[in-house]
This record gives C-alpha cells, sequence and structure tokens, in this order.
C-alpha cells in the first residue's frame, strides 16, 4: 500500500478492528449492569426482602438523570471537550455508581432494608447518568474510525457487544453470586472498572492518530469538517419534522415494551411457567463445562477445515463437492446437538438462562436484517412486521398458558428486537443530516428514557398491587403487567404506518435500499 493511502492509524484495518474491541468494553459491561438484576429479582425478594415495586424502582431510577437532560448535557460535553475526556469522565461517573451499588448491596452503609434500597438506587442513578452518555461516545468514536470503512457492521458488532453483556449479566448472574446477591453486584462493577481501563489504552491510540490527522491537515492544507455544536432550535426544527417525530415516538413505544419485559423476563418464567431458578451443584458445572467446551472445540475445529476448504478457489464449482460439503456441516451440527442435548435441555429450563437467550439471539439476527435493510429497503414496513410480533409474544406471554407457545413467543420478541433496531437507526440517519446526528440521537434516548422510567417502574408496581395478599415466594400472576405491554405494541404499529404515510410525503426513501441514496 502507498505511503498516500495508509497515512494515519485508522487506515490499518487490524488497527481499527483492535480500537472496537477496546471501546466494546464499555458497551459489553454497562448492558451487562443494566440488566444483570433481572436474574437476581426472586433473589433480592427472598434475600433483602425487596418487594417488585422496589424492583421496578432500582430501574426506573437509573434513568432519571437521562429523562431530565443528561444525554444531551452528555453530547455538548462530548463536542466540547472530545471523546477521550467524555469517555473518561462518564466511563467514570459509570464506574462509581457501579462500587456504590455493590457497597450498598454488601451492606456497607447499613445492612437494613432502607439503607440498602436507597444506596443502592444513589448508585443506579449515578451509573444510569455515564451509561446513555457512554453509548453516544460509543457511537462518535465507532464514526471517527470506521468512516469511508464498515461503518454500518462496525456498528451492529458494537450493539452485539452489548446485547452480548445483557444475556450473559441475565443468564450468569445467579450463578455468579452463588445464592447470594451481593457477589453478583460486585462483579458487574468490577466488569465496569475493567472496561474503563481497556478505555485508558485506547486513549493512547486515540492521541496517536489525532496526532498523525493534524499532522496530515497541517501539511496539505485540508480543513476537516467543522463539528456542529448543539443548539437548542435544531431540537424544535427536528421535533416539527413529521418523520422524525414519528420515528422517536415509536423509539419510546417500542423499547418501553422490550427493555422492562427483560427485567421481569426471567420471574415472569419462574412463576408463570414453573421455569426453575436451581443452581447447578458444582460437580454438575464440571461434567456440563467440560462436554460444552469438548464438543464446541469439535464443532470449531469442523468449522475451520470448512472455512479453509472453501476459500480454496474452485471447490464450490463441483456440485457433488458441494453436496458432501453441506451434509458434512450437517452431520457435524446434529452430533453437536447431540452432545449439547442435556445441557440445552437444562438451560431451556431455566428462567434467567432461557431469557437470555432474547438479547443472544440479536446478535445473529440484527446483522442479518441490517444487510436486508442495506440491500432491499423496506425500513417502515419491516418496523410494522416488528411491533406485530411484539404484539403476538407478550400475547403468548400474558394471556395464554402454554410453554410451547411461550417458547415461540420469546423467538418472535428476539426477532422483534432484531428486527427494528436493524431498521429505525440506519432510517434516523435517512431523516437527519449527518451533522445533527448527535442532535438527534441524544432527542431519541432523552425521550426512550421516560418511556423506560414509566414501565421499569409501573410494571412492578402493577404486579405489587395485582397480587396484594400474595406472599414473596409464592408464584405471581403476570397476567395484567404484560398485557399492557400488548398496547405498546399496537402504538408502535399506527405510529409506522403514519411514518410510512409521512415518508410518502417527504422522501426520505425509508423503503428503499440504502445504497440507492
Ligand atoms: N447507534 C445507535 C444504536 C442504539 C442501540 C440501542 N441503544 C439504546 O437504545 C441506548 N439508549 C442504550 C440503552 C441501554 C440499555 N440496555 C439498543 O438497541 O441497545
Amino acid at each position: 500500500m502507498t505511503e498516500t493511502l495508509k497515512r494515519t492509524l485508522r487506515d490499518s484495518s487490524a488497527m481499527r478492528w483492535a480500537m472496537l474491541i477496546l471501546l466494546s468494553g464499555l458497551t459489553f459491561s454497562t448492558y451487562w449492569f443494566q440488566d444483570f438484576f433481572s436474574g437476581l429479582k426472586g433473589l433480592m425478594g427472598s434475600e433483602m426482602g425487596f418487594s417488585s415495586e422496589e424492583f421496578g424502582r432500582i430501574l426506573a431510577l437509573t434513568t432519571i438523570a437521562n429523562m431530565f437532560g443528561m444525554i444531551i448535557i452528555g453530547g455538548i460535553m462530548l463536542d466540547k471537550w472530545g471523546i477521550r475526556v467524555a469517555g473518561i469522565v462518564f466511563g467514570g461517573i459509570a464506574v462509581l455508581g457501579g462500587a456504590i451499588s455493590a457497597l450498598a448491596a454488601s451492606g456497607f452503609f447499613g445492612s437494613d432494608h432502607g439503607s440498602m434500597l436507597n444506596m443502592i438506587i444513589v448508585g443506579r442513578i449515578l451509573f444510569g447518568s455515564g451509561l446513555e452518555v457512554v453509548c453516544v461516545v460509543a457511537t462518535r468514536t465507532i464514526v471517527k474510525w470506521f468512516k469511508g470503512y464498515d461503518l454500518a457492521l462496525a456498528m451492529a458488532i458494537n450493539m452485539g457487544f452489548g446485547r452480548l453483556g445483557s444475556a450473559m449479566g441475565t443468564a450468569l448472574s445467579l450463578d455468579i453470586g452463588g445464592g447470594h446477591v451481593s457477589p453478583a453486584v460486585t462483579f458487574a462493577a468490577t466488569l465496569i472498572g475493567l472496561a474503563l481501563i481497556m478505555f485508558l489504552i485506547y486513549t493512547v491510540f486515540d492521541i496517536k492518530l489525532d496526532k498523525q490527522e493534524k499532522a496530515i491537515s497541517d501539511k496539505s492544507g485540508e480543513v476537516c469538517d467543522p463539528e456542529e455544536d448543539f443548539k437548542f432550535s435544531d431540537l424544535i426544527t427536528l421535533i416539527k419534522n413529521k418523520s422524525f417525530l414519528y420515528i422517536a415516538l415509536l423509539c419510546v413505544t417500542f423499547y418501553a415494551a422490550i427493555f422492562p419485559f427483560m427485567q421481569y423476563a426471567p420471574d415472569l418464567l419462574i412463576n408463570k411457567f414453573g421455569f426453575t431458578q436451581n443452581l447447578p451443584q458444582a460437580g454438575e458445572v464440571i461434567l456440563w463445562g467440560s462436554k460444552a467446551i469438548g464438543a464446541s472445540s469439535i464443532y470449531l475445529i469442523f468449522f475451520l477445515f470448512a472455512i479453509l476448504f472453501a476459500v480454496v478457489p474452485n471447490n464450490f464449482e463441483n456440485k457433488k463437492t458441494r453436496f458432501l460439503f453441506k451434509s458434512g456441516a450437517l452431520i457435524a451440527f446434529c452430533f453437536y446437538l447431540f452432545v449439547m442435548k442435556d445441557i440445552l435441555a437444562i438451560w431451556l429450563d431455566n428462567g434467567a438462562k432461557t431469557a437470555s437467550l432474547i438479547p443472544l439471539g440479536t446478535i445473529i439476527f440484527t446483522p442479518i436484517f441490517g444487510n436486508y435493510v442495506d440491500k432491499k429497503g423496506k425500513a417502515a414496513s419491516l418496523m410494522i412486521l416488528g411491533s406485530l410480533l411484539l404484539i403476538f409474544a407478550h400475547i403468548s406471554l400474558s394471556i395464554l398458558d402454554n410453554v410451547y407457545i411461550a417458547y415461540f413467543g420469546l423467538l418472535s420478541l428476539g426477532v422483534a428486537f432484531s428486527l427494528v433496531p436493524a431498521a429505525m437507526w440506519p432510517s434516523v440517519a435517512k431523516i437527519v443530516a449527518e451533522n445533527r446526528l448527535g442532535t438527534a440521537y441524544a432527542t431519541m434516548f432523552t425521550l426512550q428514557n421516560w418511556g423506560l422510567f414509566l414501565f421499569f417502574w409501573g410494571i412492578g408496581a402493577l404486579l405489587d398491587f395485582v397480587n396484594q395478599g400474595i406472599p414473596e415466594g409464592q408464584p405471581k400472576d403476570y397476567t395484567i403487567p404484560i398485557l399492557v405491554l400488548v398496547g405498546c405494541g399496537f402504538i408502535s404499529i399506527f405510529l409506522s404506518f403514519l411514518l410510512k404515510k409521512a415518508d410518502r410525503k417527504q422522501n426520505y426513501g425509508l423503503e428503499l435500499p440504502s445504497n440507492s441514496n
């Protein structure tokens, strides 16, 4: 590669992906900390005496600073201070919040119910103030490194790290805590601390990149596009744009029906469908662990050979070779499922572990749907489809009582949770000019936090209300709290239709492939 082509660190693909990993530590750990309480809801009731309303209050108050402008303030600070300082400050606030919650759960501020609850909430408020700005910092940093390269893929992978954090936090917290809440909170808080160290390592490269880019622009006299500062008048202009207004409201109703549901999903599966929350014995963990590692390694080796085979030119031109390869892959997969069947059966019987499949599934589905939207378009129609799936999911998990239909419900929720974000976030970039994207995301995230606040808290309070007189530890009726979420699905469909209609008038091309714009 010539000197002119490979001028800075960001022109090296290895560097770009390494930076994405260093940066995604914060995404992974903050999503983990946001969602890990879901697997501990039952234990928080039995060990700490927290009611469902108090559980919901802890989650809801995580969003409070964001509801009142923290994301917009964070965005303005990001513009003024730059990625490094904003990342360290807001990542640091998240670490501090995590540490306060962990100390509170261990009884450091007092072991009575009130002290624990209030100080966990103080920690969560601080954590929440950092969480959303960290998400904006991550988006901005990815654009800095990947503009002109695989930007959409990099964003999808970063979101994948977040979903992996949610899934692992939900699935493993009970095991990590060993039957207690406090060790699981300490572990989750430590993860954010480690991620901040990863971000500090990232800043060394960020400084180097800035120096290289400055040297190039000094030499060539190139002037970079000035970043537009946040202005309140931009906010008014945005809200007056019908397509933006509908997509922002859709972001509120859609995410309100998903994120809060996920916090209660393990407890719902345990209470309504009789899933377990038992911890495996030490011996069983060793047996399953070795089986899973063994089977996965064999499968991985098979696939490494398959990839090697596939990249050798002309291998797939022969029909017989193609048939042999496909049959081999199928046999290997059946063998894998056979070896893993006990582990899968136990996994699918456990409330938290089954619920974790929702964010886990999106890691595979979101890039597939993202690719579909890039190539074929139909973003507004896919949002209608996603909202329909959301309605089916919440009906099957509330008024219906069949565990097999419930599995389908969870699956359709996973598909909806992949479809809508894959269609929604790139559509914002079609509606809003690039230099206003920061303001647009900050506005959407702020409104989204209002919806999350209402439903995080509302579901818990409603759950207590409809189950008055039922002591902690006895099965609770989730029908009405989840049925309320069906309403969000209907409003989402209505908004998606309005968006499609507005797009026909305003011509943003939401139904067209991305590369045709
Ligand atoms: N480039 C924008 C991607 C947004 C992804 C989206 N994130 C949010 O909605 C944030 N408000 C973070 C919320 C974190 C809570 N778990 C997402 O789908 O995660």
